[in-house]
Protein backbone atom coordinates (compact mmCIF):
# COMPACT_ATOMS: atom_id res chain seq x y z
CA UNK A 1 0.00 0.00 0.00
CA UNK A 2 1.28 3.44 -0.97
CA UNK A 3 2.22 5.69 2.24
CA UNK A 4 1.58 9.03 1.74
CA UNK A 5 2.51 11.72 4.10
CA UNK A 6 0.24 13.23 6.38
CA UNK A 7 -0.48 16.23 6.07
CA UNK A 8 1.51 19.05 8.09
CA UNK A 9 4.02 15.97 9.33
CA UNK A 10 7.45 16.62 7.47
CA UNK A 11 9.22 13.14 6.57
CA UNK A 12 12.86 12.09 6.93
CA UNK A 13 13.94 12.17 2.84
CA UNK A 14 14.93 8.63 2.80
CA UNK A 15 12.00 6.61 4.62
CA UNK A 16 9.84 8.48 1.88
CA UNK A 17 12.07 7.30 -1.33
CA UNK A 18 12.11 3.87 -0.07
CA UNK A 19 7.99 4.10 0.52
CA UNK A 20 7.67 5.10 -2.98
CA UNK A 21 9.95 2.13 -4.66
CA UNK A 22 7.50 0.40 -2.17
CA UNK A 23 4.69 1.37 -4.20
CA UNK A 24 5.62 1.38 -7.47
CA UNK A 25 6.79 -2.16 -6.77
CA UNK A 26 4.09 -3.24 -5.26
CA UNK A 27 1.94 -2.06 -8.47
CA UNK A 28 3.85 -3.80 -10.62
CA UNK A 29 4.08 -7.03 -8.86
CA UNK A 30 1.32 -8.50 -10.20
CA UNK A 31 3.29 -8.01 -13.74
CA UNK A 32 6.92 -10.04 -11.88
CA UNK A 33 4.51 -12.96 -11.01
CA UNK A 34 3.51 -13.73 -14.60
CA UNK A 35 6.92 -12.71 -16.32
CA UNK A 36 9.08 -14.58 -13.62
CA UNK A 37 8.08 -18.28 -14.74
CA UNK A 38 8.37 -17.09 -18.60
CA UNK A 39 12.22 -15.94 -17.60
CA UNK A 40 12.44 -18.91 -16.02
CA UNK A 41 11.29 -21.42 -18.88
CA UNK A 42 13.10 -19.35 -21.67
CA UNK A 43 16.63 -18.08 -20.14
CA UNK A 44 17.75 -20.30 -17.28
CA UNK A 45 20.88 -21.64 -19.09
CA UNK A 46 21.10 -17.92 -19.75
CA UNK A 47 20.94 -17.11 -16.53
CA UNK A 48 23.15 -19.91 -14.97
CA UNK A 49 25.77 -18.81 -17.45
CA UNK A 50 25.96 -14.95 -16.21
CA UNK A 51 25.64 -16.17 -12.74
CA UNK A 52 28.46 -18.67 -13.08
CA UNK A 53 30.44 -16.60 -15.01
CA UNK A 54 30.04 -14.02 -12.80
CA UNK A 55 30.03 -15.61 -9.30
CA UNK A 56 31.05 -18.89 -9.22
CA UNK A 57 34.02 -18.77 -11.64
CA UNK A 58 35.48 -15.65 -9.33
CA UNK A 59 35.48 -18.10 -6.47
CA UNK A 60 36.35 -21.48 -8.26
CA UNK A 61 39.42 -19.65 -9.53
CA UNK A 62 40.21 -18.89 -6.04
CA UNK A 63 39.11 -21.97 -4.51
CA UNK A 64 41.68 -23.88 -7.72
CA UNK A 65 44.54 -21.78 -6.79
CA UNK A 66 44.63 -23.56 -3.46
CA UNK A 67 44.50 -26.94 -5.07
CA UNK A 68 45.46 -26.21 -8.64
CA UNK A 69 48.75 -23.68 -8.40
CA UNK A 70 49.59 -24.05 -11.86
CA UNK A 71 48.84 -21.69 -14.58
CA UNK A 72 48.53 -21.45 -18.64
CA UNK A 73 48.67 -19.80 -21.17
CA UNK A 74 47.60 -20.03 -24.72
CA UNK A 75 49.83 -18.90 -28.10
CA UNK A 76 46.61 -19.39 -31.03
CA UNK A 77 47.05 -19.99 -34.79
CA UNK A 78 46.65 -16.41 -35.94
CA UNK A 79 43.41 -15.72 -37.99
CA UNK A 80 40.60 -16.26 -35.36
CA UNK A 81 37.81 -14.21 -34.74
CA UNK A 82 39.25 -13.36 -31.12
CA UNK A 83 42.44 -11.46 -31.10
CA UNK A 84 43.04 -12.11 -26.98
CA UNK A 85 41.32 -14.75 -24.63
CA UNK A 86 41.75 -15.75 -20.99
CA UNK A 87 42.78 -19.03 -20.16
CA UNK A 88 42.24 -19.73 -16.99
CA UNK A 89 44.93 -17.56 -15.42
CA UNK A 90 46.52 -16.47 -18.47
CA UNK A 91 45.68 -13.26 -20.81
CA UNK A 92 47.37 -14.15 -24.32
CA UNK A 93 47.23 -11.62 -26.50
CA UNK A 94 47.09 -12.82 -29.80
CA UNK A 95 50.43 -11.86 -32.31
CA UNK A 96 50.37 -12.58 -35.58
CA UNK A 97 53.84 -14.08 -35.67
CA UNK A 98 53.65 -15.47 -32.00
CA UNK A 99 52.47 -18.41 -32.78
CA UNK A 100 54.90 -19.29 -35.54
CA UNK A 101 58.09 -18.09 -33.21
CA UNK A 102 56.86 -20.70 -30.52
CA UNK A 103 56.21 -23.54 -32.77
CA UNK A 104 59.62 -23.18 -34.53
CA UNK A 105 61.16 -22.89 -30.76
CA UNK A 106 59.41 -26.13 -29.91
CA UNK A 107 59.98 -28.20 -33.06
CA UNK A 108 63.93 -27.00 -32.41
CA UNK A 109 64.45 -27.37 -29.01
CA UNK A 110 61.55 -29.70 -27.25
CA UNK A 111 60.44 -31.96 -30.11
CA UNK A 112 63.42 -34.22 -29.69
CA UNK A 113 61.02 -35.46 -26.72
CA UNK A 114 57.75 -35.84 -28.24
CA UNK A 115 57.13 -39.21 -29.79
CA UNK A 116 54.16 -38.25 -32.07
CA UNK A 117 55.06 -35.55 -34.64
CA UNK A 118 53.46 -33.62 -37.77
CA UNK A 119 55.56 -32.81 -40.23
CA UNK A 120 54.22 -29.52 -42.47
CA UNK A 121 56.35 -28.11 -45.79
CA UNK A 122 58.48 -25.10 -44.88
CA UNK A 123 56.88 -21.82 -46.26
CA UNK A 124 60.14 -21.73 -48.51
CA UNK A 125 62.48 -24.05 -49.80
CA UNK A 126 62.09 -27.82 -49.59
CA UNK A 127 62.54 -28.54 -46.10
CA UNK A 128 59.78 -29.62 -43.67
CA UNK A 129 58.35 -28.51 -40.61
CA UNK A 130 57.93 -31.08 -37.58
CA UNK A 131 55.99 -29.84 -35.17
CA UNK A 132 53.73 -31.79 -32.18
CA UNK A 133 50.73 -33.57 -32.83
CA UNK A 134 47.86 -32.54 -31.04
CA UNK A 135 47.50 -33.50 -27.32
CA UNK A 136 51.37 -34.35 -26.75
CA UNK A 137 53.13 -32.70 -24.40
CA UNK A 138 56.59 -31.67 -23.72
CA UNK A 139 58.80 -30.28 -20.89
CA UNK A 140 61.26 -27.12 -21.06
CA UNK A 141 63.20 -25.72 -18.18
CA UNK A 142 64.25 -22.35 -18.27
CA UNK A 143 66.11 -20.14 -15.29
CA UNK A 144 65.32 -23.19 -12.47
CA UNK A 145 61.82 -23.16 -13.59
CA UNK A 146 59.76 -26.43 -15.32
CA UNK A 147 57.25 -25.38 -18.28
CA UNK A 148 54.81 -27.27 -20.08
CA UNK A 149 53.59 -27.33 -23.63
CA UNK A 150 50.97 -29.01 -25.37
CA UNK A 151 49.66 -28.93 -28.52
CA UNK A 152 45.69 -28.52 -28.34
CA UNK A 153 43.15 -27.52 -30.76
CA UNK A 154 40.56 -25.26 -29.64
CA UNK A 155 36.60 -24.28 -30.83
CA UNK A 156 35.93 -21.47 -31.82
CA UNK A 157 32.43 -21.27 -32.04
CA UNK A 158 31.16 -17.93 -30.26
CA UNK A 159 29.43 -15.55 -32.18
CA UNK A 160 29.88 -17.57 -35.46
CA UNK A 161 27.61 -19.95 -37.47
CA UNK A 162 30.21 -22.65 -38.10
CA UNK A 163 32.74 -23.66 -35.16
CA UNK A 164 35.68 -23.37 -36.32
CA UNK A 165 38.90 -24.92 -34.61
CA UNK A 166 42.52 -22.96 -34.17
CA UNK A 167 45.90 -24.79 -33.04
CA UNK A 168 47.66 -23.27 -30.04
CA UNK A 169 50.04 -23.76 -28.30
CA UNK A 170 49.70 -24.14 -24.95
CA UNK A 171 51.81 -23.45 -21.73
CA UNK A 172 51.78 -24.69 -18.46
CA UNK A 173 53.76 -23.40 -15.49
CA UNK A 174 53.79 -23.11 -11.74
CA UNK A 175 52.14 -19.97 -10.34
CA UNK A 176 54.92 -18.45 -8.85
CA UNK A 177 57.34 -18.70 -11.71
CA UNK A 178 54.69 -16.16 -13.16
CA UNK A 179 57.15 -13.57 -13.81
CA UNK A 180 60.03 -15.28 -15.09
CA UNK A 181 57.79 -16.79 -17.73
CA UNK A 182 56.57 -13.84 -18.36
CA UNK A 183 58.92 -11.15 -18.48
CA UNK A 184 61.36 -14.11 -19.43
CA UNK A 185 60.64 -17.05 -20.33
CA UNK A 186 58.68 -16.23 -23.38
CA UNK A 187 60.51 -13.12 -24.81
CA UNK A 188 63.28 -16.09 -25.19
CA UNK A 189 60.78 -18.10 -26.72
CA UNK A 190 60.15 -15.78 -29.05
CA UNK A 191 63.54 -14.91 -29.82
CA UNK A 192 64.74 -18.36 -30.25
CA UNK A 193 61.80 -19.24 -32.80
CA UNK A 194 62.23 -16.03 -34.83
CA UNK A 195 65.94 -17.07 -35.06
CA UNK A 196 65.00 -20.91 -36.18
CA UNK A 197 62.28 -19.30 -38.56
CA UNK A 198 65.08 -16.82 -40.39
CA UNK A 199 67.62 -19.66 -40.02
CA UNK A 200 64.89 -21.71 -42.14
CA UNK A 201 64.50 -19.68 -45.13
CA UNK A 202 66.11 -19.10 -47.89
CA UNK A 203 68.75 -16.26 -47.89
CA UNK A 204 67.97 -13.43 -50.51
CA UNK A 205 70.24 -10.70 -52.27
CA UNK A 206 68.39 -7.47 -52.66
CA UNK A 207 69.11 -4.78 -55.02
CA UNK A 208 67.77 -1.34 -54.89
CA UNK A 209 65.41 -0.04 -57.42
CA UNK A 210 66.08 3.21 -59.44
CA UNK A 211 64.38 6.38 -56.83
CA UNK A 212 63.08 7.93 -59.81
CA UNK A 213 60.15 5.86 -60.18
CA UNK A 214 59.15 6.22 -56.36
CA UNK A 215 55.93 8.11 -57.46
CA UNK A 216 54.25 4.96 -59.10
CA UNK A 217 51.56 3.26 -56.44
CA UNK A 218 53.56 -0.13 -56.87
CA UNK A 219 57.02 1.13 -56.24
CA UNK A 220 59.45 -1.02 -54.16
CA UNK A 221 62.61 0.30 -52.90
CA UNK A 222 64.46 -3.15 -52.95
CA UNK A 223 63.51 -5.90 -55.56
CA UNK A 224 65.08 -9.40 -54.26
CA UNK A 225 66.09 -12.70 -55.85
CA UNK A 226 66.89 -15.84 -53.73
CA UNK A 227 70.51 -15.72 -52.81
CA UNK A 228 72.05 -19.41 -52.94
CA UNK A 229 75.99 -18.84 -53.68
CA UNK A 230 77.82 -21.84 -52.47
CA UNK A 231 80.91 -19.86 -51.41
CA UNK A 232 81.67 -20.64 -47.87
CA UNK A 233 84.82 -19.62 -46.05
CA UNK A 234 86.02 -23.24 -46.18
CA UNK A 235 86.49 -22.68 -50.11
CA UNK A 236 87.48 -18.81 -49.88
CA UNK A 237 90.84 -18.91 -51.35
CA UNK A 238 93.13 -16.90 -48.56
CA UNK A 239 95.83 -16.86 -45.96
CA UNK A 240 94.61 -18.62 -43.38
CA UNK A 241 96.00 -16.69 -41.09
CA UNK A 242 93.79 -14.07 -41.74
CA UNK A 243 90.45 -15.93 -42.54
CA UNK A 244 90.69 -17.03 -38.80
CA UNK A 245 90.84 -13.82 -38.21
CA UNK A 246 88.00 -12.15 -40.07
CA UNK A 247 86.03 -15.34 -38.80
CA UNK A 248 86.90 -14.48 -35.07
CA UNK A 249 86.12 -11.23 -35.99
CA UNK A 250 82.35 -12.26 -37.53
CA UNK A 251 81.67 -14.37 -34.48
CA UNK A 252 82.38 -11.58 -31.63
CA UNK A 253 80.09 -9.15 -33.74
CA UNK A 254 77.38 -11.86 -33.83
CA UNK A 255 77.76 -12.95 -30.28
CA UNK A 256 77.97 -9.57 -28.91
CA UNK A 257 74.24 -8.15 -28.71
CA UNK A 258 74.66 -7.37 -24.91
CA UNK A 259 77.96 -5.68 -25.06
CA UNK A 260 76.48 -3.05 -27.76
CA UNK A 261 73.67 -2.34 -26.06
CA UNK A 262 75.55 -1.84 -22.76
CA UNK A 263 78.26 0.34 -24.40
CA UNK A 264 75.63 2.52 -26.15
CA UNK A 265 76.96 1.46 -29.61
CA UNK A 266 74.69 0.67 -32.00
CA UNK A 267 74.93 -3.04 -32.88
CA UNK A 268 77.06 -2.71 -36.54
CA UNK A 269 80.33 -3.08 -37.70
CA UNK A 270 81.51 -1.76 -41.12
CA UNK A 271 84.14 -4.17 -43.44
CA UNK A 272 86.45 -2.36 -45.79
CA UNK A 273 87.45 -4.96 -48.79
CA UNK A 274 90.66 -3.48 -51.07
CA UNK A 275 92.32 -5.53 -53.56
CA UNK A 276 93.00 -5.43 -57.27
CA UNK A 277 90.05 -7.17 -59.39
CA UNK A 278 89.98 -10.67 -59.24
CA UNK A 279 91.19 -11.28 -55.74
CA UNK A 280 87.91 -12.19 -54.01
CA UNK A 281 86.30 -9.42 -52.52
CA UNK A 282 82.47 -10.01 -54.00
CA UNK A 283 83.26 -13.48 -52.95
CA UNK A 284 84.48 -12.75 -49.45
CA UNK A 285 80.99 -10.83 -49.34
CA UNK A 286 79.13 -13.79 -50.25
CA UNK A 287 81.21 -16.73 -47.81
CA UNK A 288 80.48 -13.65 -44.54
CA UNK A 289 76.72 -13.81 -45.70
CA UNK A 290 76.41 -17.56 -45.51
CA UNK A 291 78.73 -17.38 -42.56
CA UNK A 292 76.58 -15.43 -40.84
CA UNK A 293 72.91 -16.50 -42.72
CA UNK A 294 72.13 -13.24 -43.47
CA UNK A 295 70.67 -11.47 -46.48
CA UNK A 296 72.57 -8.88 -48.35
CA UNK A 297 71.49 -5.49 -49.82
CA UNK A 298 73.35 -4.33 -52.84
CA UNK A 299 73.36 -0.71 -52.64
CA UNK A 300 73.77 0.60 -56.65
CA UNK A 301 74.41 4.04 -55.81
CA UNK A 302 74.32 5.51 -59.14
CA UNK A 303 70.45 4.88 -59.44
CA UNK A 304 69.96 6.78 -55.91
CA UNK A 305 68.36 9.67 -56.66
CA UNK A 306 69.64 11.95 -53.19
CA UNK A 307 70.96 11.70 -49.79
CA UNK A 308 66.84 11.13 -48.77
CA UNK A 309 66.38 8.50 -50.68
CA UNK A 310 69.96 6.61 -49.60
CA UNK A 311 68.09 7.69 -45.73
CA UNK A 312 64.84 6.37 -47.06
CA UNK A 313 66.65 2.79 -48.43
CA UNK A 314 68.41 2.18 -45.37
CA UNK A 315 65.20 2.19 -42.97
CA UNK A 316 63.70 -0.23 -45.12
CA UNK A 317 66.96 -2.75 -44.62
CA UNK A 318 66.03 -5.40 -42.29
CA UNK A 319 68.33 -6.61 -39.63
CA UNK A 320 70.55 -9.95 -40.11
CA UNK A 321 71.71 -8.17 -43.58
CA UNK A 322 74.81 -7.39 -45.17
CA UNK A 323 74.52 -3.80 -46.49
CA UNK A 324 77.10 -3.65 -49.68
CA UNK A 325 78.28 -0.90 -51.83
CA UNK A 326 80.95 -1.88 -54.29
CA UNK A 327 83.34 -0.54 -56.21
CA UNK A 328 82.70 2.76 -53.56
CA UNK A 329 85.31 4.84 -55.25
CA UNK A 330 83.92 4.21 -59.13
CA UNK A 331 79.94 5.05 -56.53
CA UNK A 332 80.32 8.27 -55.47
CA UNK A 333 82.75 10.12 -57.65
CA UNK A 334 85.74 10.30 -55.43
CA UNK A 335 87.69 8.72 -58.84
CA UNK A 336 87.37 7.26 -61.88
CA UNK A 337 90.38 6.59 -64.16
CA UNK A 338 93.17 8.36 -63.75
CA UNK A 339 92.55 11.33 -66.63
CA UNK A 340 89.32 11.46 -65.19
CA UNK A 341 90.83 11.83 -61.52
CA UNK A 342 93.08 14.38 -62.93
CA UNK A 343 90.28 16.60 -64.36
CA UNK A 344 88.08 16.23 -61.13
CA UNK A 345 90.62 17.34 -59.13
CA UNK A 346 91.66 20.35 -60.89
CA UNK A 347 87.83 21.09 -61.35
CA UNK A 348 88.40 21.06 -57.10
CA UNK A 349 90.86 23.07 -57.24
CA UNK A 350 88.11 26.03 -58.60
CA UNK A 351 85.44 24.55 -56.50
CA UNK A 352 85.62 24.30 -52.25
CA UNK A 353 82.71 21.80 -50.98
CA UNK A 354 83.36 18.42 -50.85
CA UNK A 355 79.58 18.16 -51.20
CA UNK A 356 79.90 19.53 -54.35
CA UNK A 357 82.85 17.13 -55.34
CA UNK A 358 81.28 14.27 -54.15
CA UNK A 359 78.16 14.33 -56.97
CA UNK A 360 78.04 12.33 -59.55
CA UNK A 361 75.78 12.49 -63.06
CA UNK A 362 72.36 11.57 -62.55
CA UNK A 363 73.00 11.13 -58.69
CA UNK A 364 72.76 14.06 -55.80
CA UNK A 365 74.26 11.41 -53.57
CA UNK A 366 76.68 13.40 -51.46
CA UNK A 367 79.93 11.91 -49.38
CA UNK A 368 77.84 13.40 -46.43
CA UNK A 369 75.02 11.53 -47.42
CA UNK A 370 77.01 8.48 -47.59
CA UNK A 371 78.54 9.10 -43.90
CA UNK A 372 75.27 9.71 -42.42
CA UNK A 373 73.86 6.94 -43.75
CA UNK A 374 76.68 5.15 -42.53
CA UNK A 375 76.54 6.42 -38.65
CA UNK A 376 73.49 8.67 -38.12
CA UNK A 377 71.05 6.90 -38.91
CA UNK A 378 72.34 3.76 -38.91
CA UNK A 379 72.51 3.85 -34.97
CA UNK A 380 68.93 4.73 -34.54
CA UNK A 381 68.04 1.01 -37.04
CA UNK A 382 68.80 -1.00 -34.18
CA UNK A 383 69.44 -4.69 -35.59
CA UNK A 384 72.00 -6.38 -36.63
CA UNK A 385 73.45 -5.03 -39.30
CA UNK A 386 76.67 -4.82 -41.63
CA UNK A 387 78.23 -2.84 -43.89
CA UNK A 388 80.68 -3.83 -46.30
CA UNK A 389 82.68 -1.36 -48.79
CA UNK A 390 84.90 -2.62 -51.65
CA UNK A 391 87.34 -0.93 -53.73
CA UNK A 392 90.30 -1.28 -55.89
CA UNK A 393 92.02 1.52 -54.95
CA UNK A 394 91.63 2.28 -51.35
CA UNK A 395 94.01 5.23 -51.71
CA UNK A 396 91.52 6.73 -53.04
CA UNK A 397 89.23 7.01 -50.57
CA UNK A 398 87.90 9.76 -48.18
CA UNK A 399 90.01 9.35 -44.98
CA UNK A 400 86.27 10.32 -43.00
CA UNK A 401 84.76 7.44 -45.30
CA UNK A 402 86.88 4.97 -44.23
CA UNK A 403 88.55 5.89 -40.39
CA UNK A 404 87.75 2.82 -38.05
CA UNK A 405 84.54 3.34 -35.62
CA UNK A 406 82.92 3.81 -39.69
CA UNK A 407 85.10 0.82 -41.24
CA UNK A 408 86.26 -1.03 -38.06
CA UNK A 409 88.01 -3.25 -39.79
CA UNK A 410 90.03 -3.32 -43.13
CA UNK A 411 91.22 -6.44 -45.35
CA UNK A 412 93.17 -6.32 -47.97
CA UNK A 413 92.27 -8.94 -50.74
CA UNK A 414 95.86 -9.86 -52.64
CA UNK A 415 97.27 -11.61 -54.94
CA UNK A 416 97.07 -15.54 -54.40
CA UNK A 417 99.43 -17.21 -51.88
CA UNK A 418 100.06 -20.65 -51.30
CA UNK A 419 97.55 -21.05 -48.83
CA UNK A 420 95.18 -19.86 -51.39
CA UNK A 421 96.32 -21.92 -54.28
CA UNK A 422 95.93 -25.32 -51.57
CA UNK A 423 92.24 -23.74 -51.63
CA UNK A 424 91.76 -23.34 -54.90
CA UNK A 425 93.40 -26.91 -55.72
CA UNK A 426 91.18 -28.62 -53.49
CA UNK A 427 88.44 -26.88 -54.51
CA UNK A 428 88.52 -27.63 -58.46
CA UNK A 429 90.95 -30.76 -58.63
CA UNK A 430 90.18 -31.92 -55.31
CA UNK A 431 93.86 -32.34 -54.96
CA UNK A 432 95.47 -32.05 -51.32
CA UNK A 433 98.80 -32.11 -51.53
CA UNK A 434 101.64 -33.04 -54.48
CA UNK A 435 104.81 -32.33 -54.94
CA UNK A 436 103.84 -30.32 -57.67
CA UNK A 437 102.72 -27.51 -55.34
CA UNK A 438 105.90 -26.69 -54.99
CA UNK A 439 106.68 -25.46 -58.65
CA UNK A 440 103.30 -23.55 -58.39
CA UNK A 441 104.45 -22.01 -54.85
CA UNK A 442 107.65 -21.02 -56.94
CA UNK A 443 105.43 -19.07 -59.47
CA UNK A 444 103.57 -17.54 -57.48
CA UNK A 445 106.36 -16.16 -54.93
CA UNK A 446 107.54 -14.64 -57.85
CA UNK A 447 104.50 -12.95 -59.61
CA UNK A 448 101.66 -11.21 -58.69
CA UNK A 449 98.17 -13.40 -60.27
CA UNK A 450 94.77 -12.79 -58.83
CA UNK A 451 92.97 -16.21 -56.97
CA UNK A 452 90.72 -15.51 -60.02
CA UNK A 453 93.40 -15.68 -62.98
CA UNK A 454 94.74 -19.29 -60.51
CA UNK A 455 90.98 -20.64 -61.11
CA UNK A 456 90.90 -19.99 -64.45
CA UNK A 457 93.72 -22.09 -64.86
CA UNK A 458 92.36 -24.79 -62.51
CA UNK A 459 89.38 -24.97 -64.64
CA UNK A 460 91.50 -25.30 -67.79
CA UNK A 461 93.11 -28.16 -66.31
CA UNK A 462 89.83 -29.66 -65.24
CA UNK A 463 87.93 -29.81 -69.08
CA UNK A 464 91.72 -31.31 -69.60
CA UNK A 465 89.53 -34.40 -68.15
CA UNK A 466 92.74 -36.60 -66.92
CA UNK A 467 92.00 -38.48 -63.51
CA UNK A 468 95.98 -37.79 -62.68
CA UNK A 469 97.09 -35.32 -60.74
CA UNK A 470 100.49 -34.69 -61.73
CA UNK A 471 98.74 -34.32 -65.19
CA UNK A 472 96.20 -31.90 -63.96
CA UNK A 473 99.37 -29.87 -61.88
CA UNK A 474 101.83 -29.98 -64.76
CA UNK A 475 98.81 -28.24 -67.10
CA UNK A 476 97.84 -25.61 -63.84
CA UNK A 477 101.77 -24.95 -64.03
CA UNK A 478 101.92 -24.62 -68.15
CA UNK A 479 98.87 -22.64 -67.90
CA UNK A 480 100.70 -20.19 -64.81
CA UNK A 481 103.29 -19.25 -66.92
CA UNK A 482 101.02 -17.97 -69.84
CA UNK A 483 98.87 -16.21 -67.96
CA UNK A 484 102.25 -14.56 -66.18
CA UNK A 485 103.53 -14.01 -70.01
CA UNK A 486 99.99 -12.43 -71.68
CA UNK A 487 99.47 -10.38 -67.97
CA UNK A 488 102.49 -8.56 -68.66
CA UNK A 489 101.40 -7.98 -72.03
CA UNK A 490 98.15 -5.99 -70.83
CA UNK A 491 99.53 -4.32 -68.21
CA UNK A 492 102.66 -2.87 -70.20
CA UNK A 493 100.52 -1.89 -72.85
CA UNK A 494 97.72 -0.14 -70.18
CA UNK A 495 101.08 1.49 -68.60
CA UNK A 496 101.82 2.89 -71.74
CA UNK A 497 98.40 4.01 -72.70
CA UNK A 498 97.84 5.81 -69.60
CA UNK A 499 100.91 7.76 -69.69
CA UNK A 500 99.63 9.00 -73.15
CA UNK A 501 96.61 10.03 -71.82
CA UNK A 502 98.23 11.83 -68.72
CA UNK A 503 100.37 13.49 -70.94
CA UNK A 504 97.47 14.69 -73.40
CA UNK A 505 95.33 15.42 -69.91
CA UNK A 506 98.58 17.54 -68.75
CA UNK A 507 99.12 19.14 -72.27
CA UNK A 508 95.23 20.23 -72.30
CA UNK A 509 94.83 21.41 -69.07
CA UNK A 510 98.22 24.20 -69.27
CA UNK A 511 96.40 25.17 -72.35
CA UNK A 512 93.16 25.47 -70.50
CA UNK A 513 95.07 27.94 -68.06
CA UNK A 514 97.37 30.12 -69.93
CA UNK A 515 93.89 30.62 -71.80
CA UNK A 516 92.21 31.38 -68.17
CA UNK A 517 95.48 33.99 -67.32
CA UNK A 518 94.75 35.82 -70.75
CA UNK A 519 91.06 35.91 -70.19
CA UNK A 520 91.87 37.17 -66.39
CA UNK A 521 94.69 39.71 -67.69
CA UNK A 522 92.32 40.86 -70.72
CA UNK A 523 89.35 41.55 -68.37
CA UNK A 524 88.91 44.96 -66.50
CA UNK A 525 89.44 45.57 -62.77
CA UNK A 526 86.63 46.73 -60.89
N1 LIG B 1 89.79 -15.51 -52.81
C1 LIG B 1 89.09 -16.24 -53.67
N2 LIG B 1 88.62 -17.45 -53.31
C2 LIG B 1 87.92 -18.18 -54.16
N3 LIG B 1 87.63 -17.81 -55.41
C3 LIG B 1 88.08 -16.62 -55.83
C4 LIG B 1 88.83 -15.78 -54.97
N4 LIG B 1 89.13 -14.67 -55.64
C5 LIG B 1 88.59 -14.79 -56.85
N5 LIG B 1 87.97 -15.96 -56.97
C6 LIG B 1 87.31 -16.42 -58.18
O1 LIG B 1 87.38 -15.37 -59.12
C7 LIG B 1 86.10 -14.87 -59.46
C8 LIG B 1 86.11 -13.35 -59.34
O2 LIG B 1 86.30 -12.98 -57.98
P1 LIG B 1 85.55 -11.77 -57.31
O3 LIG B 1 84.41 -11.33 -58.14
O4 LIG B 1 85.26 -12.13 -55.90
O5 LIG B 1 86.69 -10.69 -57.36
P2 LIG B 1 86.62 -9.19 -56.89
O6 LIG B 1 87.79 -8.97 -55.99
O7 LIG B 1 85.29 -8.87 -56.36
O8 LIG B 1 86.87 -8.42 -58.25
P3 LIG B 1 86.42 -6.94 -58.67
O9 LIG B 1 87.32 -6.00 -57.93
O10 LIG B 1 86.65 -6.90 -60.12
O11 LIG B 1 84.99 -6.80 -58.30
C9 LIG B 1 85.14 -15.49 -58.49
O12 LIG B 1 83.96 -15.85 -59.12
C10 LIG B 1 85.86 -16.70 -57.99
O13 LIG B 1 85.54 -17.81 -58.78
MG1 LIG C 1 83.73 -7.62 -57.01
Amino acid sequence: MATTPEPGKVIPWRRWAFASLGSVLSNFGSLWFLLAPLLAAYAPRRLFKTYFDLFLRRYARRLLAVVDPYVTVDVSEPGGAASAHYSRYGRVTEHDSAYEEVKAYLSDTCAGEARELRAEGAPEGDGVVISMRDGQDVADEFGGATVWWTSVVRENSQGQQRPHTRQCQRLTFHQRDRRLVVDEYLPHVRRKGREILFSNRRRRLYTNNKSGESFRYDYKAWSYIDFDHPTTFDTLAMDVAKKREIIDDLNAFRSNREFYRRAGKPWKRGYLLYGPPGTGKSTMIAAMANYLDYDIYDVELTVVKDNNDLRRLLIETTSKSIIVIEDIDCSLDLTGDRATQRRRRHDRDNSNTRDENSRRDGSMVTLSGLLNFIDGLWSACGGERIIVFTTNHVERLDEALIRRGRMDMHIVMSYCGFDAFRTLAKNYLGIDDHALFSAVDEILGRESITPADVAECLMTAKRAGSDEPSRLLEIVVDELKQRVEANAKVKAEAEAKAEAEEEAEAAEMDRDDRRGEQNGRKSPKI
